[in-house]
């Protein structure tokens, strides 16, 4: 199937990049949000990307324009109508997803694909919410999406081959990588790198060692970019949690069980770099 236009829902800090990546790849992008806000916020965010990529000479003022004019800004799901994929990155919540696609069902078309990039919500549920589960696939990009190679594609239980096929090929004119996943709780990325987060916190908590120090020796002792706790503040602690609790009751199992100071951060809406505190404050 030819996919040329492009829905994006949920215009936040993934929602944008995907948003920013597939116009860059020459697709036609409606970009939709519930208030026009955050979806002003989202494209604040990538004329800043884009004016930093004409700044170091990457791309043209005139290859910036074109980006930008290939996104349309949208406040109606209903606007599916003409999309060849949606790709859904609204908040991680199973009610509020499960909302969303049957929605979309009813909107677009019917040859259309509805992707989700959940962190760890079971694909196959959401599919459940349509009646279209064998055209809903998991399409799964890493934060922050203009810079990371990944795509980790996941499949539900009924996601068809020529729908795999279409998602991988996308993401290789996106000019990502696509690794196929099987629909498990926290796919491969997350069930592996969450479990980390969540033990530095518990780290944290126990006194082991200052925050600074736990992210040292994770950076200077095991190269990774950014320490967990870092990290854990990058992608959202609310998002965080909430894989957490995917991984703990999908797998039944006390050793995914989230840090209670998780829960408080979480409680108190410190809520990492995008509301200015977490662990580090960014005011
Ligand atoms: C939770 C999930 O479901 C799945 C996930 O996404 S988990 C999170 C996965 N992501 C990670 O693990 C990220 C780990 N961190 C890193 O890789 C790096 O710290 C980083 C790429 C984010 C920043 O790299 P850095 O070297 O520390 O900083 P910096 O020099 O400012 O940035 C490097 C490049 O990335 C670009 N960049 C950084 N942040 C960016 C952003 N938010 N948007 C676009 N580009 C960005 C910069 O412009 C810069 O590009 P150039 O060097 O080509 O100019
Ligand atoms: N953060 C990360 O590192 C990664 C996150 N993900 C996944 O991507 C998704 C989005 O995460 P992220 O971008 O970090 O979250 P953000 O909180 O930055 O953005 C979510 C956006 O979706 C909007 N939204 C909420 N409900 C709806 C709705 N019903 N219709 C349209 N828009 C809606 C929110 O609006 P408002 O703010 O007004 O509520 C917000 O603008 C989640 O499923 C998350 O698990 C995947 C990979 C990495």
């Amino acid at each position: 199937m030819t996919i040329e236009n492009v829905m994006v829902i949920g215009a936040g800090q993934m929602g944008s990049g995907i948003a920013q990546v597939c116009a860059q790849a020459g697709f036609n992008v409606t970009l939709n949000d519930m208030k026009e806000e955050a979806y002003n916020r989202g494209i604040q965010g990538i004329t800043k990307n884009l004016s930093r990529d004409v700044e170091k000479g990457r791309k043209t003022e005139e290859e910036k324009e074109g980006i930008l004019g290939r996104i349309t800004k949208s406040l109606d799901l209903n606007d599916a109508k003409n999309a060849d994929i949606v790709i859904e990155a609204a908040v991680e919540n199973m009610d509020v997803k499960h909302s969303i696609f049957k929605t979309l069902d009813a909107a677009a078309p019917e040859h259309a694909i509805l992707a989700t990039n959940t962190s760890s919500l079971p694909i196959t549920e959401i599919a459940a919410a349509t009646n279209r589960p064998e055209r809903v696939i998991g399409m799964h990009f890493m934060n922050p999406v203009p810079v990371m190679q990944l795509v980790e594609i996941i499949r539900g239980l009924a996601t068809t081959d020529e729908v795999y096929t279409a998602v991988e090929d996308m993401t290789t004119k996106l000019g990502k990588t696509p690794v196929e996943v099987q629909d498990f709780p926290g796919f491969v990325s997350n069930r592996i790198l969450m479990p980390m987060i969540n033990e530095a916190i518990f780290t944290l908590q126990e006194g082991v060692a200052s925050k600074e120090a736990i992210d040292s020796v994770m950076k200077l002792g095991m190269n990774h970019p950014m320490g967990p706790l870092t990290l854990a503040d990058f992608i959202g602690l609310d998002t965080c949690l909430y894989i957490m609790e995917i991984l703990y009751e999908g797998f039944g199992d006390s050793k995914y069980r989230p840090s209670p100071l998780l829960r408080k951060y979480v409680a108190a809406g410190w809520l990492g770099k995008k509301t200015g505190r977490g662990f580090y404050d960014y005011s």
